[in-house]
Formats: C-alpha cells, structure tokens, sequence
C-alpha cells in the first residue's frame, strides 16, 4: 500500500498519538449493530417521471424513511453512471496528487471557497486529536466563478465536476419535492422556503487505510447543518455508520446508489418530524476510501424556523425562527466539539 502524506504535514502519515482518540470516543465495532442498514428507496419501481407525479408508494416510502432514519439511499436515481465514475476518479486523484500540490489548497480559512483540511476533534485534557481523513471543498454552483481554482490535473477534475453538479442539482430539486409532498406540503416549499441562490457546498473526503481503525475515526460524529446531502462513495468499501435507536449502524454500500441525509435545517423546518441524524465515517486496514458530499443548504439570509403548516395545538413550534447566517455563525464558533448547533435554537415547550 502506497503511504499516504497529509498536506499539512512534513512525514508520511503514521497513527501517532495526534490521531488516538480517548477510549470513549473510538468506534467500538463489537458494538455496531448488523442487523439492520438504512432503506433503499428505487425510483424507477414507484414512478417519479410520469405525468401523473410521484406515486404516493414512493412518497409514504420516502418520508418514513426521512422519519426513522434521516437517511436512505436511492437506486435508479436517473444520474449516468458514467458521470458518477468520471467524478469518483476526478476526486480520488485529489488525494493523489502529490502532498506539496495538495499543500496549495490547504487553510484553515473557512471563509475560503476551495479549501482542503485535516478536521479535528478538541477532547478534553488532549487538546487537538487529528481524524484520519483530508477533505477537499468548494462550492458547486456559479462554478464559472471559481473552476480556474480547481485543480488541473489528471482525471479532468474540472469537467468531470461541472457534468456531475449539473445532474445533482436535478436529483437535488426532485428530492426536495418529495420530501416537501412527504411533508403534505406543496412540491416547491422547501425549495422557496430555503431560498433563491442556496449556499451549495461540495466536500470530497479522504480516508486512506488505517493501522488500527478502533483508535481513530474518519470523520467525528456530527449531523449535517445544511438541509440536504447526497453521498456518493467508494464501491465496495464500507465506512458510513449512522445511529438508529441509539445504536451505530453500518451503511452497506450499493453498487451505483447515492446515500441521501437530511441535515440540521430541514429538521427545524419540519419542526422536528424528519431527523437530522449523527452520523461518522470510520476507517479500515486494507483500503482507501472516497465520499464526495454535495451539501444543499439555505441562502444566508433565508429565514429558517418550523413551517406554519405543520404547527398546531399538538405540534407546537419546537424551533426560533432565525436566518441563516445566524446559524452559521454559531456552527463556527463550535468547531472541533461535537456541535450542538439547532439545539441552542429550540424553544421550551
Ligand atoms: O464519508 C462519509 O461517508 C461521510 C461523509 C460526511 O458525513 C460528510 O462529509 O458530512
Ligand atoms: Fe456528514
């Protein structure tokens, strides 16, 4: 196996005590459950594209899944193939670039619009513990305003990207309709309620083979803040877990699937009926793993709260009403402790 060089350090990346998490943070695998793995919603079996709109099979589906689990993944999603693949290795390539090119993209800027960067956990009486992982991140829409800054090299990252954004943001607005009909609300809802010009953010993660995958994790558990996600990652390699019932679960991975998550917004939009679930990504011996995460989040200053229509008597408003911005400025201040963001929006009832 190749080693692999984060691009903020200076050797070889080795599992050295930056990267060991105390013993209640490591993943315990004897404890994931086997079970049971998230649902698999296929549009072709239930009809999206007639005239006739969803069936309503695939929108009781859909939302039950948004209802249990905050997380499904899709089959027959109508995305080429192809294009998936053209963008699996456009994104894998990142990583292989060497560390000095990689290097150039590194910041802990946020405010930076392409940015790669090592996440990390702030534990108590450690100081900083390292995920094993880098992440690359830029936004996918108006890419005309930013593609000179991608890089150049190898798979055609570039093209590769703005074939993939365009068909996501196809998939994205027809989730969105589904989840607003699961809902009982109109199709346009969520989408008008989150805004013209939503803040999209793509994030490719990287997570090489671990030594000891029970010392570290990939990705710290978190929820997304932004209202939709869809995944695609790696064939074959597992390394997606989300809780269920308080248990970590393992996503399976299907052949040519994308995994879809509803993030922290649309959680407060349903007032709490679909969940934002914890998620993380843990690592493994033997292979290097890829996701790219394209997030769907609301304009800055859209104003996010419970929708009216699904308030009432039994239902009272389990969220303020905030802008967006707000939102996020809390979710920076928060950084490297398991955010607890929404929560510091919620109403006593
Ligand atoms: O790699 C994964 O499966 C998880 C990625 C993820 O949760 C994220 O990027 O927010
Ligand atoms: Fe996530």
């Amino acid at each position: 196996m190749k080693s692999f060089q984060l691009a903020n350090e200076s050797s070889p990346l080795s599992l050295s005590s930056s990267f060991i998490l105390p013993e209640d943070r490591r993943p315990q695998f004897s404890q994931v459950s086997k079970l049971t793995s998230i649902p698999i919603i296929d549009f072709n079996n239930h009809g999206t594209n007639n005239d006739d709109g969803p069936s309503p099979l695939l929108i009781q589906k859909l939302s039950q899944a948004c209802e249990e689990y905050g997380f499904f993944q899709v089959i027959n999603h109508g995305v080429p193939s192809e294009t998936c693949n053209k963008m699996m290795a456009a994104a894998t390539e990142v990583f292989e670039l060497p560390p000095e090119e990689r290097g150039k993209f590194f910041t802990t800027d946020h405010t930076k619009p392409v940015k790669l960067y090592n996440f990390y956990l702030n534990v108590e009486g450690q100081g900083k513990v390292n995920m094993w992982s880098e992440s690359f991140s830029h936004p996918w829409n108006h890419i005309e305003d930013f593609i000179h800054l991608l890089p150049k090299n190898g798979f055609q990252y570039r093209e590769a990207f703005t074939e993939y954004a365009k068909e996501i943001r196809s998939l994205m607005n027809r989730l969105l309709s589904l989840i607003s009909q699961g809902l009982g609300l109109q199709k346009d809802c969520l989408q008008k309620r989150l805004g013209e010009e939503p803040i999209l953010k793509a994030q490719a993660n990287y997570y090489p083979p671990c030594p000891d995958p029970e010392l570290t994790l990939g990705l710290a558990v978190h929820t997304d803040l932004n209202a939709l996600t869809v995944l695609m990652q790696s064939e074959g390699v597992t390394g997606l877990q989300v809780i269920k019932d308080g248990k970590w679960v393992a996503v399976d991975p299907v052949p040519n699937a994308f995994i879809v998550n509803l993030g922290d917004q649309i959680q407060v939009l349903s007032n709490g009926r679909y969940k934002s679930v914890h998620h993380r990504a843990v690592t493994n011996k033997m292979y290097p793993r890829v996701s790219l995460a394209m997030f769907y989040g609301p304009n800055k200053d859209s104003v996010i709260g419970p929708i009216e229509d699904l308030i009432d008597e039994e239902h009272p408003p389990m969220y303020r009403k905030y802008r967006y911005a707000e939102f996020l400025e809390e979710f920076y201040k928060q950084e490297g402790s398991r955010r607890m963001v929404k929560e510091g929006f919620q109403l006593q009832n």
